[in-house]
C-alpha cells in the first residue's frame, strides 16, 4: 500500500499551543497540490503558533554536524582566545558574547534590564557571525591556525545554506498571505542574517533550585523575519502557549525549529504571531547531579537593511487597520540589540 506523504503532522499539541511538523520537501519538490498543502500548514502554524518544525528541509544532516562539531571545539578555546573577539556593536552585532554580557527580554528599557542582567545572567555563552562579504563590518573569526581556517571555512557555507532556505521559507509565507510567491525575494536578497553558535555550558543541577528564576535564557521574541533553529536533543527550550503557560519544544531529530520574529510579525499587520520562548533547566535527569551542555545554532534571517517594513498589501483594508507605523528594518534590529546587550 502507498501511504500518501502529509504535509503537516504533529509536533508539539500541549496547553492549546500546536506546533505543526511540516514536511517542506513537499514544498521545495512537490506538486501544485503538495505545495498548497505546505503553504496552509505553515501559514496556520505561524498563525497560531508562531513557531514550526521543519523537515525534509534540504540542509544535510552531515552539515549540521560538522557545524556542532566546529562549534563546540570553537567553545573549547581558552577563555582569553575568545575574549579577543568581543562582541562590540549592536551596529555590527558580530563577535563573541560571553555569559552575563546579554540579557534577552521583552523589556526595552535598558535599565530594568541592567538590573536583571546582574541578578542571574544567562548561562550561556555565543558567537556571532554576521555575512563574511560586508564592506564595513567584519567578522571576529577565531586565531588563524588550522581549526580556525576550517571553522571560517564551515561557517560561511553553512551562512549561505541558511540563507538559501530563509528565501524558501519567504516564499511559502508570501502564497500564505496570497501575496506573489516571490514577493520578498528582493527584501532578503542582502542576507542581513545573523548566525548565533550557542554554548549552554554543562551545570549543576542545583543551580536552578538556588538561583529563583535562574534560567539558560532568558524569555523572549526574536527580532527579524524568522529563526532558523537548530537544537541537539537535550531539551530545555519552551514556548509560550496562548494560555500563557510554558510548553517544551521537545528536539525532534533531523528537523529545524522556525519561528517568527517581531519584524514579520509586524509587516504582516500581525496576522503572524511572534511567540516567546526561553531556555530552561533540562526536562532530562541529571548525572551526578550535573546536567550536560546543549548546544544550538540560530540563524536570524532579516529583512535587508535598508528596508523600509510596513503593514503588507492585503492585510490591511484602512490606515487605521494598521499596526504599526512604518519602520526601516536595520533601525529597528540595532535598537533591539541595544537594549539586550551591555556595551
Ligand atoms: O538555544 C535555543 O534553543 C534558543 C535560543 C534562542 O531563542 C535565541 O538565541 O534567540
Ligand atoms: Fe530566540
Amino acid at each position: 500500500m502507498i501511504v500518501a506523504q502529509e504535509a503537516v503532522a504533529t509536533g508539539v499539541n500541549k496547553n492549546g499551543l500546536f506546533i505543526p511538523l511540516i514536511d517542506f520537501g513537499m514544498f521545495l519538490n512537490g506538486g501544485e497540490a503538495d505545495k498548497k498543502a505546505v503553504v496552509q500548514g505553515i501559514i496556520d502554524g505561524f498563525k497560531n503558533a508562531g513557531f514550526l518544525y521543519l523537515k525534509n528541509h534540504g540542509i544535510p544532516k552531515e552539515t549540521v554536524s560538522k557545524v556542532f562539531a566546529s562549534s563546540a571545539e570553537f567553545f573549547r578555546r581558552p577563555q582569553e582566545e575568545k575574549d579577543e573577539l568581543k562582541w562590540s556593536t549592536p551596529q555590527s552585532n558580530r563577535g563573541y558574547v560571553s555569559q552575563g554580557r546579554e540579557k534577552v527580554s521583552q523589556l526595552t528599557d535598558k535599565v530594568t534590564v541592567d538590573a536583571l542582567r546582574s541578578q542571574n545572567p544567562d548561562l550561556k555563552e555565543s558567537l556571532e557571525i554576521g555575512r563574511d562579504n560586508h564592506p564595513s563590518l567584519p567578522n571576529s573569526w577565531p586565531r588563524e591556525d588550522a581549526a580556525g581556517l576550517a571553522f571560517r571555512q564551515t561557517m560561511n557555507a553553512f551562512y549561505a545554506t541558511c540563507q538559501a532556505l530563509h528565501i524558501q521559507v519567504m516564499r511559502a509565507i508570501a502564497l500564505g498571505l496570497e501575496l506573489d510567491e516571490n514577493f520578498f525575494d528582493g527584501y532578503v536578497s542582502a542576507a542581513d542574517n545573523n548566525l548565533r553558535l550557542l554554548h549552554y555550558p554543562a551545570t549543576p543541577a542545583d543551580v536552578f533550585r538556588k538561583n529563583v528564576g535562574q534560567v539558560r535564557a532568558g524569555k523572549h521574541s526574536d527580532y527579524g523575519t524568522v529563526t532558523l533553529l537548530f537544537q541537539d536533543m537535550r531539551g530545555g527550550l519552551q514556548v509560550r502557549s496562548p494560555q500563557g503557560s510554558w510548553v517544551d519544544a521537545t528536539p525532534i531529530e533531523d528537523t529545524i525549529v522556525v519561528n517568527a520574529g517581531d519584524l514579520l510579525a509586524r509587516w504582516s499587520n500581525s496576522i503572524i504571531a511572534s511567540t516567546e520562548h526561553q531556555v530552561v533547566e533540562p526536562p532530562s535527569e541529571p548525572v551526578d547531579g550535573n546536567y550536560p551542555a546543549r548546544y544550538s545554532c540560530a540563524y536570524f534571517c532579516n529583512p535587508n537593511a535598508e528596508a523600509y517594513i510596513e503593514a503588507l498589501p492585503g492585510t490591511f483594508t484602512s490606515v487605521e487597520d494598521k499596526h504599526f507605523p512604518g519602520i526601516n528594518a536595520g533601525e529597528y534590529l540595532v535598537q533591539r540589540l541595544s537594549n539586550t546587550y551591555q556595551y
